[in-house]
């Protein structure tokens, strides 16, 4: 059976004191529970910092992105070594902010999910439609398209250890949540595109998380459709007593 796996990205928000207390409450706090993981996706500058004080614990600690480059002129920038040894487990790639204003594609989004993988980190990989795409009926194409690139050329096992986050850009930080069906749907095709592309195996064990909205109010609901396997989160992310209940939610 697939874990839930409930990550809270706290994209560009909290200042250092306020990112250790959360950790310090959440990390305590967490079901003990088989059934779920917890990650936080956090600002690249408190990552050391938050790893450390997560040992021992079973709070994991993400990035929000990276370079797909070992090392080399590019200013500005955090290489997947350096993710790797701050002790990260996960990295969230392609995020459709990424996509929007720093000009991510789904090129880019596939040169990301190699090099996580050539430094055991776990891909987080987005994808997700605009509103005009859905009006126009091109949800499930566009969708499609984005996953396929982004899982071209990986093994078989890599794609099973590959986490999707199927994000409908309307959805994200607006209050308008896909319905548990409309979100159910696309997670479904997601899994057959994997299945027809890569294989039946890698598609029964691949996360397929949903974003966008997500809040303990509708966690329950999103969680229990047949190929919805967790929730990456955002502003429900930043207080530590929601995400603790869209955490325990996922121990169900
Ligand atoms: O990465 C998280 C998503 O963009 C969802 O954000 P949200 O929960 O604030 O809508």
């Amino acid at each position: 059976m697939r874990k839930k796996v409930i990550a809270g990205n706290w994209k560009m928000n909290k200042l250092a004191a306020d990112a250790k207390q959360f950790v310090a409450d959440a990390a305590g706090k967490l079901p003990k529970s088989e059934n779920v993981e917890a990650i936080v996706c956090a600002p690249f500058l408190y990552l050391p910092e938050l790893v450390k004080q997560t040992e021992g614990t079973d709070l994991k600690i993400a990035a929000q992105n990276m370079h797909y480059e070992e090392n080399g002129a590019f200013t500005g920038e955090i290489s997947p070594s350096m993710l790797k040894d701050s002790g990260v487990t996960h990295v969230v790639i392609g995020h459709s902010e990424r996509r929007q204003y720093f000009a991510e594609t789904d090129e880019t989004v596939n040169k990301k999910v190699h090099a996580a993988f050539a430094h055991e980190l776990t891909p987080i990989v987005c994808v997700g439609e605009t509103l005009e795409q859905r009006e126009a009926n091109e949800t499930n194409s566009h969708v499609e398209k984005q996953v396929r690139a982004a899982i071209a050329g990986l093994a078989e096992d890599q794609v099973a250890e590959t986490i999707i986050a199927y994000e409908p850009i309307w959805a994200i930080g607006t209050g308008k949540t896909a319905t548990s069906e409309q979100a159910n749907e696309v997670c479904t095709h997601i899994r057959q595109v994997v299945a027809k592309n890569v294989s039946e195996k890698a598609a029964e064990q691949l996360v397929i998380q949903y974003g966008g909205s997500v809040k303990p109010a509708n966690v329950d609901e999103l969680l229990a459709q047949s190929d919805i396997d967790g929730a990456l989160v955002g502003g429900a992310s930043l207080e530590v007593d929601s995400f603790l209940q869209l955490v325990e939610a996922g121990t169900k």
